[in-house]
Order: structure tokens, then sequence, then C-alpha cells
């Protein structure tokens, strides 16, 4: 059982909470803030005209937040921030949070009395963000145990880190569940309530000093939110302050919060304790009838009616009364008394707990991690391999045992073009489903401050390896003997090291794309428009000489003429097929290798060179993804 108590003169802000059946979570220095505002106004621009012109458009200023001032959370408490849509509920936890970059901020954020800038607030705060976005293909415990490597302080053990894991997991009621797979991106797995605890068993693990949640409850059955609700409240009776947005509440949800913030329109209705807010609002002519849940009846009464022009008045006469009435109150008097009180001799200082796990640590831990996200997801797995399989059946079918004479010598080089652009293609699509999807969960990592770009970067980019080289083998050797190219296994050797290169330029071209765009519809179309871009100018459809005077650069631009041309010189250099005519005739020219190849006019044909550009090529494309990772933010989803 425990007691909190921080009484005022209104005997309000007393909480007296019985809660039974938790364990303390006992890692680092457990601090919590006390949250306070002082001042706030938080502008956002947005543009007159319907349809927007960078720099032209005219700017109107909305203020989101009007004056918000004189609510303090306590350290250890919990406070639910309630409203109708549109209030401003998201925006002031994000100001909260330190995470409204693109507002104009004016007013305070103090915690622990320190006026913390967005920076510091980021770093020192917890957010759960609506929806969850984790690793599908990991288990709840692998999920924690890693988000707990990574989290939690590097001067702790391996085996304290683990041990700590354990902890949560038991004080997130989520043990029935720890070894079932998370799911989610249409795969079966635990449920929405448990997602939300492992979400904020992620959070948790930064040891945060208040944490933030933006609806912790939206999708959930009443009987889990209020589970969820229950869980939060045990986790604040452990010294972290716990503050988060909530829509509509029931009954007893509602009165498991110990403080209520009562937004509409920006403005504040009511902040105080949460025991109090129906006899406030019955001093002020409304009384909460006993049958109706009270946070129905304040949102009914603070909702502006938009229906006719009389109801709307008239909404917006009451809404203006009550938050003149709550000024003028005396829960409004207490909480200026209590947002007065000064931290000089307080020993509670604000701190930002500094967690530096080791760098290459990072790296093997996030390689480790996509490794064993990617290899579980047996949709993926299946799904390339089969597909390798039936592309190299289907291609080796079509150019099946290849002749010597003049119609199988240009079947082969129809092959090598054939063979470098469509494997790589599908694969660059299967790449960029896979990382649109995965770089959700890196933005929000990344920008919790969980890791740093290069450890994330390198680490996808090695996980990612093995599939290339595997899939490009399995794609060779069925391939290569089917169409009966040159009997060798230094060339078949040749053969597979174009086969991967190629599809490696393209698996880091569409992660390169993921990474500046994100989306799968705008990736993709980039990644496509530069394959199309580059699949008609490798020199096959057209001949590079002939290209107008200003697209020469072009001839050299194409990736997928190296790989092409790779292939060819692999197959045509120094070989020769049995020339029907009379030895020394100028027809054995047309079954000469080198002579073909010649003829193909390529740009390059040494297979040391071309392999040389390739890796050129696709390092360039992954160095432009580590710069887009690390420098194009994307604000978490
Ligand atoms: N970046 C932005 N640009 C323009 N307007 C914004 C921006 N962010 C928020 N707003 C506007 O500010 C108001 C408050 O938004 P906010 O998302 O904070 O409301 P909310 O109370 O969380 O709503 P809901 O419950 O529907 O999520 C809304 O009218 C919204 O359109």
């Amino acid at each position: 059982m425990i007691e909190n108590d921080s009484d005022n003169d209104l005997g309000g802000h007393s909480t007296s909470i019985k809660h039974h059946n938790h364990v303390n979570l006992s890692w680092g220095k457990a601090m919590s803030f006390d949250v306070e505002i002082k001042d706030l106004n938080v502008n956002v621009k947005v543009p007159q005209w319907k349809i927007p012109v960078p720099f032209i458009t005219p700017m109107n200023e909305l203020n989101i937040l009007k004056d918000l001032s004189n609510i303090k959370v306590p350290a250890g408490s919990f406070c639910a921030i309630l409203g109708t849509s549109g209030s401003g509920k998201t925006t002031l936890l994000n100001t909260l949070a330190g995470r409204c970059e693109e507002m104009d901020i004016s007013g305070q954020i103090l915690f622990n009395g320190h006026a913390v800038t967005p920076i510091e607030a980021k770093k020192s705060v917890g957010y759960v963000m609506q929806s969850d976005h984790l690793l599908p293909n990991l288990t709840v415990r692998e999920t924690l145990r890693y988000s707990g490597m990574l989290r939690l302080p590097g001067t702790l053990s391996k085996e304290r880190k683990l041990e700590i894991v354990e902890e949560l997991i038991g004080e997130l009621a989520l043990r029935d569940c720890a070894d079932r797979l998370v799911g989610g991106h249409g795969k079966r797995g635990i449920s929405g309530g448990e997602m939300r605890r492992v979400s904020i068993g992620v959070q948790m693990l930064s040891n945060p000093g208040v944490l933030f949640l933006d609806e912790p409850t939206s999708g959930l059955d009443s009987f889990t939110a209020h589970n969820l609700i229950q869980t939060l409240l045990s986790l604040s009776r452990q010294n972290k302050t716990i503050i988060c947005t909530i829509h509509q509440p029931r009954a007893d949800i509602f009165q498991l919060f110990d403080y209520v913030l009562l937004l509409s329109k920006g403005n504040v209705v009511y902040f105080g304790p949460t025991r109090a807010i129906v006899d406030h609002f019955a001093s002020l002519g409304h009384e909460c009838p006993f049958d109706v849940n009270p946070s129905d009846f304040f949102l009914d009464l603070i909702t502006i009616n938009y229906q006719t022009d009389k109801l709307e008045n008239e909404s917006k006469a009451r809404l203006g009364d009550l938050i003149t009435g709550f000024q003028t109150s005396p829960i409004y008097q207490a909480n200026v008394t209590e947002s007065t009180q000064s931290y000089q001799n307080d020993t509670r200082k604000f701190e930002i707990e500094i967690r530096n796990t080791n760098y290459w640590l990072q790296t093997w831990l996030l390689y480790h991690r996509s490794m064993v996200n990617m290899v579980r997801d047996k949709s993926v797995v299946t799904a390339r391999l089969v597909e390798t399989v039936l592309i190299a059946l289907i291609c080796g079918g079509i150019f099946y045992k290849l002749g010597e004479d003049q119609s199988g010598i240009k079947s082969r080089v129809s092959a090598f073009y054939v063979v470098v652009i469509l494997q790589p293609y599908l694969i660059i699509i299967a790449n960029i489903l896979q990382y649109s999807e995965e770089l959700l969960v890196y933005d929000r990592e990344y920008y919790d401050g969980m890791y740093m770009t290069f450890p994330y970067w390198l680490a996808t980019k090695a996980a990612s390896l093995p599939f290339e080289v595997i899939t490009a083998f399995i794609f060779s050797s069925i391939f290569y003997w089917m169409a009966d190219l040159r009997q060798s296994a230094g060339h078949f050797f040749i053969f597979f090291v174009f086969m991967m290169l190629a599809q490696y330029c393209s698996a880091s071209l569409g992660f390169m794309s993921a990474s500046i765009l994100r989306s799968f519809a705008a990736s993709s179309l980039m990644a496509n428009l530069l394959m199309t871009f580059w699949a008609i100018t490798t020199g096959f459809i057209i001949n590079p000489a002939t290209f107008p005077i200003y697209m020469t650069w072009v001839g050299y631009t194409s990736l997928y003429q190296y790989s092409y041309g790779g292939l060819a010189a692999n197959e045509f250099k120094g070989n020769s097929y049995p020339c029907p005519y009379p030895p020394g005739t100028p027809e054995c020219s047309l079954f000469n290798g080198n002579d073909i190849l010649d003829r193909l006019e390529l740009k390059v044909n040494n297979i040391g060179v071309n392999g040389a550009v390739l890796v050129a090529i696709s390092t360039i494309f992954n160095l432009l993804s580590l710069l887009a990772l690390r420098f194009i933010t994307h604000k978490p989803k």
C-alpha cells in the first residue's frame, strides 16, 4: 500500500492510493520531477492558401495553447490531460516533452524548478506515442532486452541489465506473453493492450524522470484500458511523474488520476486534483448528475457546438464563463501558491542522466537484433528465396542451353541484360518495403537518443549482406548451368560476383531511397525512376555512341552497364565458338569472343574495373543513406 501526500490548504492536492502487488523497479537514480508550466503560449504558422506555394504563401499565426500558467504536477503523481478533439492536448504533451520543433513557443517549462530547454526536456523524459512501432518478429522479452541493453547506463553490467528487464516484465504484467512474438504489420502477435505495455516498458528502460503518454488507451477495450491505467498508476507510485492525454475515460479510470488538466480550444478550464473537480464545477452551477460519468459531463460542457449560430454562441459563452470561473476559483489560487514555491533549499536537482552504451556494443546489438528480426520473418525469407529460385528457373528456362551459333551468341547478350535488370529490380521493391517499416522504429529510437546513426547504419548494412550473397549464389547456380554459359568454375564465380554486386547496388539504392523519403510510395517512385533510366541507358537497348552530345555522361552513370559489361566480358573475353566457315574467313570473327565484345561497344568491359565501379557506386549509395539518416530528420510517427 502506498500513501502519497502533498497537501495544500484546500486539502485537495492529496492522494491516498492503495495499490498492491508491485515490485519496486530498482535501477539507477529514481529521479522524478515536478513538472511546471509558466506563461506558456504555443503558436504555429499556417498557410492562408489551400494549396500552399513555398516561400510565397502568406501565413497566419494560429495560437494553439493560450497562456497556460500556474500548472504544477508534483513529482510521483499521475495527471491526465483531457479535452475535446483539437483542444491542444497532443501539442501540450509534445511541448512539455521538447518535441515541438516546428512551433513558436514562449513561456517556461520547469522540471524541479529548472527551466528546461526542449533538448533537455527531450533527454530527460520518456514519451510513449499513440501508435506502437515495434519490430514484429522479436518476442516481448527480446524487445525489452535489446532496449534495456541499449538504453540502460553503460555502467551497469549485462547481468544487471537483464535483471532489470525481468523486473519490468513483472511490473508491467507481461510475464504471460514474454516469450510470444510482438507481431504487427499484418502478423498475429500479442494483444493491443500488451503491445502498449511493451511500448511503455521500452520507454521506462531509460529511467526517465517523467513519462508522457499520448492517448495510451486508444483502441483498447475498457477492461484492458483500466488495467493499463492501473499499471501506470503503479509506476507513478514508484516515483515517476506520469502525464497522459486521454479521450473520454470511463468513470473508474477517471478517478485513478491524481490531477486533471481540462483543455478547450487551448485554454485551461480546470487544473487541479481529480477529486476536487466535481465540486469545482458544481460551484460554477454545473452539478454533475449522479448517474453520469464525470469526464463525459465535463467534456460536454466545454465543447463548442457548431450545429447552429445560436448553439455556437451559447456554448462559447459557457466556455468563457467556465474559464473565468476557474481563474477566480480557490483551486486556481492554490495552484498559484504552489507554483510560486521556491526550489532554493530543495535537494532534488534537475539532472540529465548520461547513458553511454559503448559504440561497438550498439553496433553489435543492433546487428544481432536486425538479424533475428529478419531471419524470423518467414514470409520475407521464403518470398525472397522462392522468388529467387522461380526467377532463376524462368530465366534459365527461357535461355535454356544456349547454342554456340549466331542466334545462341545473340541470346547470351540478351540473357546478360535480362538477369542484371530483372533480379535486382525485384530485390529493390522487397528492400524498400522492408526498410520503410523498419525505419519507423529507427526514427523513434534515434529521436529518443537510444543509439547513434552510424552503429544503426553499419548494423543494418551488415545484416542485409548475407541475404544478397545467398540469393545471388542461388540465382547464379541455377541460371548459369541451365543457360550453359562458359564452362569453368572461375567464370561461374565471376558471374556470381557480378550478380551479387548488381543486387547489392540495387539493395543499396533501395535503402538510400527509404532513408531519404521513408514512405514506400515515394521511395519506390524514386528508386524506380532511377532504375528505369539506368536500365534504358545500359547500352543494350540503345548504343551509347548514338547519345546526343549533352547525354554522353549518361553512358558512364548507368550502374547496370557495369554488371552487364562484366557478365559480357566474363563470357566473351578470350573465348571463341566453333566457326562453321573455313578458318581464316572474315565471318569467323562473328564467333570470336573478343570481336563479339568489341561489337557491343560497351563503355567499359574490363572485369576488374567494372567490379570496382560497382563497389564504388554501392559505397556512394550507402554513404548517401548514412548522411540522409543522420541529417534528414523525420519526426517519429
Ligand atoms: N503543426 C501544426 N500545424 C498546424 N496546425 C496544427 C499543428 N499541430 C496542431 N495543430 C492544430 O492545433 C490544434 C490542436 O491540435 P492537437 O493535435 O494538439 O489537438 P488534440 O487535442 O490532441 O486533438 P485530438 O484529440 O483530435 O488528437 C488543432 O486544431 C490542430 O489542427
